[in-house]
């Protein structure tokens, strides 16, 4: 039987829509807007598209952009400067450092140098220490788009064998300890497991970030499980898929994320939702 979708775009989009009557309630109430500063250095044409989809998501949800289109000359003390400037500005609760940034720049100076309190990619070692301890402020967007799609399913993640494929800072350690936080008994997968096929076969849930397209196979998945594909990759002909086979994958899943149309969409609501969260602290309701 074919699986389930788990229809990404979708549940963004009720997001979204949440998220907009809130701020509305939040400037009756408080008289603050949440604003996002948005930081893009370079020419990236993937970056430029994700930049303007989020200013997009926020104009329609209400929440002020400051945006900051930077040339790839920009060096890395520009880019602290401004970081400084926007740490310091009231009107923003929230700051997005578009990944990835021009070789010459430090990346890791420059998400430290982001305030935790405006953390809205959950970036910062302070707040993937918060994640550590179960406590976070902000979570990363991705690995939180990826737990509101499991839950939208009903399925219960308590008690489940979570494979995770992939071990980056920013999805899979965080997608890992959020899902041990709800209880699943967790398996962090890299390039050096042995027998991954045979570890992806334990998972009831299987939440695959490891950037190589199509790289998971119907013979890597248990029946009936639930497949999140992380994966953004474009084949030669320009065509975006995921790092999920998905055509034989979902004859044998019992549920499966598309790519497009599945997680993308839910990072970029996620990044909203953690801006109005932080403009509702800001603003002493939260
Ligand atoms: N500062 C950050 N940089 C990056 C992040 C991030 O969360 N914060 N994640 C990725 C890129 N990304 C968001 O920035 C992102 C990637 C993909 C999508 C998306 O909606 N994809 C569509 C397909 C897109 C296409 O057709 O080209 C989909 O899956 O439906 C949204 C956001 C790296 N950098």
């Amino acid at each position: 039987m074919a699986a389930q979708i788990i229809d990404g775009k979708a549940l963004a989009q009720q997001i979204r829509e949440r998220i907009a009557k809130d701020v509305v309630d939040l400037v009756a109430q408080k008289g603050v807007r949440p604003g996002l500063a948005a930081i893009l250095v370079g020419d990236d044409p993937a970056s430029h598209i994700y930049v303007r989809n989020k200013q997009k998501a926020c104009d329609a949800a209400g929440i002020y952009v400051d945006e900051n289109k930077l040339p790839a000359s920009t060096t890395q003390a520009e880019l602290l400067r401004l970081i400084e400037k926007v740490n310091a500005d009231p009107k923003i609760h929230g700051i997005l450092v578009q990944l990835p940034l021009p070789k010459h720049i430090d990346s890791k100076v420059i998400l430290d140098s982001v305030s935790p309190l405006k953390d809205a990619d959950g970036f910062h070692p302070y707040n993937f220490g918060r994640l550590v301890e179960g406590n976070p402020i902000f979570e990363a967007c991705t690995p939180k788009g990826v737990i509101k799609m499991i839950e939208s399913t009903g399925v219960t993640i308590e008690g489940k064998r979570a494979v995770v494929l992939g071990r980056s800072n920013i999805v899979g350690k965080p997608a890992a300890l959020m899902l041990l936080h709800r209880h699943a008994t967790v398996t962090i997968c890299h390039s050096k497991t042995k027998d991954l096929p045979a570890v992806c076969r334990e998972a009831e849930i299987l939440v695959v970030a490891i950037g190589k397209a199509k790289f998971v196979t119907a013979d890597m998945v248990r029946e009936g499980a639930m497949v999140i594909d992380v994966g953004t990759n474009r084949t030669a002909e320009g065509k975006v898929v995921g790092d999920v086979d998905y055509e034989p994958v979902s004859r044998k899943a019992g549920w499966i994320s598309p790519v497009p149309g599945g997680v993308g969409p839910m990072t970029i609501a996620m990044l909203l939702d953690n801006t109005l969260e932080s403009a509702k602290r800001a603003a002493g309701l939260a």
